[in-house]
């Protein structure tokens, strides 16, 4: 079983390091590493983001380990040649429509969520984010209105057939949790809102033991703050879901703490922390690893099929920090790698 290891920009090598640290330490049978530039590194390196060898290697590879990407350094170059333009390459080259985000409470971390501890405690979702369309990939420039004004756009469209697709992962994924999902749209304002909304009905007809609701986005992003508990399974479009799952991470504790799995429709993924490369803090051991060994157990059962050493991973993890791992996102003081070694020794706790 192939890896691919794509580190990427500013804290994306620190925590890979420690999340391939600890896939080494369980001594997987069979896995195999092959690491790739990508990102602002990739640019430096080779004048593109997202090289043709690298994508090689992604195709190439069961499985992807993906950093972040992002690199201030890269800021004024033209759209198509920054950091970022990277792994919105390898979601749609690869076909990774299906984007999950877990935000759930370790039991420790109460005192870490911006939300009153009894509040916290509540939160258990899964945040099902479409990633192949919106505005992230509708058209898209620059022009200039006949007043001489420079203006900005972004088409936002979805077809019904990429709201089906993400719907049926939508209830899917309700239907192995606790049978409740909920649609979050801007269908009293957006169009494309509104052909989502519909398509989510017509498919809900399909999923009888599912209990489906909506809410517009901006009473969602309350609610997740307001009572997180109520949510199960939400599904949403690629910016919304970006928006809502920044959200949700604070709720559970740190940016630093929430993973994902990007998948196709043969469960092929490509596997990261949702947080980026933290300029601010890169370089200097600070990063929070956590999130990115939390996305190598998502790779481990959801790509690999080896649920065992996923779940290890994930006891390891709520065992260190039981134990009172706290890196600086969490108010503590420990550093990247004493993050990795402290879930390395929770291994066999
Ligand atoms: N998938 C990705 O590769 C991805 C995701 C988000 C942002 N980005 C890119 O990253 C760059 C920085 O973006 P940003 O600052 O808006 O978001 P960010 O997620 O990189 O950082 C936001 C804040 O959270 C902190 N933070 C993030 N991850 C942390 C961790 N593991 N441990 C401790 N603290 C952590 C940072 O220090 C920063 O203060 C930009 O270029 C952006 O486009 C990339
Ligand atoms: C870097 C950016 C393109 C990306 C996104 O918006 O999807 C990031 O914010 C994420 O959440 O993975
Ligand atoms: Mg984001």
């Amino acid at each position: 079983m192939l890896i691919a290891l794509l580190p990427g920009d500013g804290i994306g090598p620190e925590v890979i390091a420690e999340a391939v640290r600890l896939l080494d330490t369980l001594g997987i049978d069979g896995l195999a590493f092959e690491e790739a530039p990508v990102g602002g590194a990739a640019y430096k390196a080779s004048g593109h983001p997202l090289p043709d060898s690298t994508l090689d290697l992604a195709k190439r590879a069961d499985a992807i380990l993906f950093g972040a990407v992002g690199d201030p350094d890269c800021d004024a170059l033209e759209r198509h040649l920054r950091p970022e333009q990277a792994i919105l390459g390898l979601r749609k080259e690869l076909a990774l429509f299906a984007n999950l985000r877990p935000a759930n409470l370790f039991p420790d971390l109460a005192d870490a969520s911006a939300l009153r501890p009894e509040i916290a405690r509540d939160i258990d979702v899964m945040i099902v984010r479409e990633l192949n369309g919106d505005v992230y990939f509708g058209e898209k420039g620059m022009r200039t209105t006949e007043d001489g004004l420079r203006e900005g756009y972004d088409i936002m469209s979805y077809n019904e057939a990429e709201v089906a697709r993400i719907a049926r992962t939508g209830f899917e994924t309700a239907r192995a949790r606790r049978g409740k999902l909920c649609s979050v749209d801007k269908a009293n304002v957006l169009e494309t809102s509104q052909l989502w909304r519909d398509v989510v009905i017509e498919i809900s007809a399909d999923y009888p033991d599912i209990e489906l609701s909506h809410l517009y986005v901006d009473n969602a992003a309350m609610q997740l703050v307001r009572a997180p508990g109520q949510f199960d399974t939400i599904v949403t479009g690629n910016l919304f879901g970006d928006i809502l799952s920044d959200l949700a991470s604070m709720c559970a504790g740190s940016i630093g703490m929430l993973p994902s799995a990007s998948l196709d429709a043969q469960g092929k993924g490509l596997y990261e922390p949702i947080h980026g490369s933290a300029p601010d803090i890169a370089g200097q051991g600070k990063a929070n690893p956590l999130a990115t060994i939390l996305s190598a157990a998502m790779m481990l059962r959801y790509s690999l099929q080896l649920p065992e050493p996923a779940d290890r991973i994930e006891a390891a993890v709520s065992n260190a920090l039981a134990g009172g791992l706290r890196t600086g996102d969490l108010g503590g003081t420990a550093s990247t790698r004493e993050a990795g070694d402290a879930v390395i020794a929770a291994l066999g706790s």
